[in-house]
């Protein structure tokens, strides 16, 4: 069995307290950093820089203009508007911005605008992790979408829990060999320990939900990534995204970069969606259940996500909801991992409309329809609330969160969540909230 069998999936576990830093190989970097909205320390916030107004002023290539329109993209979002032009120069770039806004767009458009237009047969350039799997697949099929008119860059996607000798025959021919390469540490790591995947050739080195995959040291992501990263090329751009970059965890992900420019669409503390409405419910643990199913009944819902916070309870509340008849499913790292994909894929499709996941899907997983997040159970931090609750009201449009507080604990987080984010969380009204508000017509 390989190390890399050995790691179970990482987002099902705690995350754990920022460690020291690492022995990172850059050195420290100056200040360059453009905050958009808001203020950082104590430098005012600024538009300037900002010129452009439509993809077009990128001066992208002509396949990627021709992709980015049948995307049906018309406009760049803030963060889009601040760090492709940026990005495409080959600046390493430290990026938080809100979730769902399209920070894929950024990595996937710059790395493909930079690459050769015939790019060699059997040599990797681009690297993209993340700390899920079907983040992983939900990225390689991005860059899928955004290369459909560049018919010579190949893109693959190794993770965990398929067989590896998949990866291997992949990898051994150059008929197959990926240009492009997303994955978790795990499998990738083991590839390149194996010396299966070559990265002396690699431009590129993208870590998205940099934080989460940076602030992991029992579970020996962070060693996975450093390990990865001695392998590649000292030259090269790196680029880290996530939608919470806290101070501590800036610092470590600036060891990877050098002079990196650091992008921070909002201030920290205004990093909730406007059109995302908050509530709590404060209820006993017992009352959960009757509680969620007049929720499911009473609100309108294209697709909703709701969150547990163990495999256990997982199972347990998707199996509660079918026998109450809710077409629900449910994702988590003790089903196999075939399984999983098809899950996400189900649900991305609009084939399953509600679905009960632990913190998998926690982040970075990108469902055009969910508009009601519930929190079942209340996450451990006030970053994982912002995220899970980002995946309703995705790229601007309306939501509605709902998080159960029943304990002493879920108090404590609910104050952390509205002092970080420096929002009022109010208790959900006896009488509902009118549907206009949370749905998109
Ligand atoms: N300029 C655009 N115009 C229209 N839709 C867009 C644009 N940019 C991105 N999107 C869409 O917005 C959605 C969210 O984008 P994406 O998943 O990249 O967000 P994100 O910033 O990575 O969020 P998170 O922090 O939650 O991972 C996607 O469905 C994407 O296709």
């Amino acid at each position: 069995m390989s190390h890399e069998e050995d790691l179970i999936d990482y987002s099902d576990e705690e995350i754990a307290a920022p460690e020291a830093p690492a022995n990172g190989s850059a050195t420290a970097a100056p200040k360059n950093e453009l905050t958009v909205g808001g203020v950082v320390g104590d430098k005012k916030g600024s538009y300037v820089g900002i010129h452009s107004t439509g993809f077009r002023d990128f001066l992208l290539k002509d396949e990627l203009v021709r992709a980015i329109t049948d995307c049906g993209f018309e406009h760049p979002s803030e963060v889009q508007q601040v760090t492709i032009p940026q990005a495409i120069l080959g600046n390493d770039v430290l990026c938080q911005a809100k979730s769902g806004l399209g920070k894929t767009a950024v990595f996937v458009l710059a790395t493909l605008q930079q690459m050769e237009e015939k790019p060699e047969p059997g040599v990797a350039t681009i690297l993209v992790m993340c700390h899920t799997r079907e983040l992983a697949y939900q990225i390689k099929n991005e860059y899928a979408r955004f290369a459909k008119f560049l018919p010579d860059v190949k893109v693959s996607v190794f993770y965990g829990g398929t067989p590896v000798q998949k990866d291997i025959d992949i990898l051994s021919n150059k008929e197959t060999h990926p240009h492009i390469i997303v994955g978790t540490p795990g499998r990738i790591h083991a590839l390149v320990r194996d010396k299966k995947l070559r990265l002396a050739n690699l431009k590129h080195f993208v870590l998205d939900e940099c934080d989460k995959m940076l602030d992991q040291p029992v579970l020996d992501m962070r060693h996975d990534v450093q390990s990865i990263f001695k392998a590649t090329p000292s030259h090269k751009q790196v680029m880290m995204f996530s939608a919470t970059l806290s101070k501590d965890i800036r610092v470590i992900c600036k060891k990877f970069m050098q002079n990196p420019l650091e992008i921070y669409v909002d201030d920290e503390r205004k990093l909730t969606l406007h059109g995302l409405q908050q509530f709590y419910i404060k209820l006993d643990e017992r009352e959960k259940n009757r509680k969620l199913n007049d929720l499911l009944d009473t609100l309108e819902f294209n697709q909703v996500i709701i969150f547990v916070r163990s495999t256990l309870r997982c199972t347990e509340l998707d199996k509660l909801l079918r026998e109450c008849n809710f077409p629900s499913t449910a994702v988590h790292s003790g089903i196999g991992q075939e399984e999983r994909i098809k899950r996400y894929k189900e649900f991305k499709e609009f084939q399953t409309r509600i679905c009960v996941s632990t913190d998998i899907f926690g982040r970075g997983i990108d469902v055009e329809r969910i508009n009601v997040a519930i929190n079942y159970d209340m996450p451990e931090t006030a970053d994982a609330y912002l995220h899970r609750v980002g995946r309703a009201g995705r790229f601007g449009t309306k939501g509605l969160s709902i998080s159960f507080v029943s304990s002493k604990e879920d108090e404590e987080i609910l104050k952390a969540i509205e002092s970080r984010f420096d929002v009022a969380l109010p208790e959900f009204p006896e009488e509902g909230v009118d549907s206009g508000t949370y749905m998109d017509n």
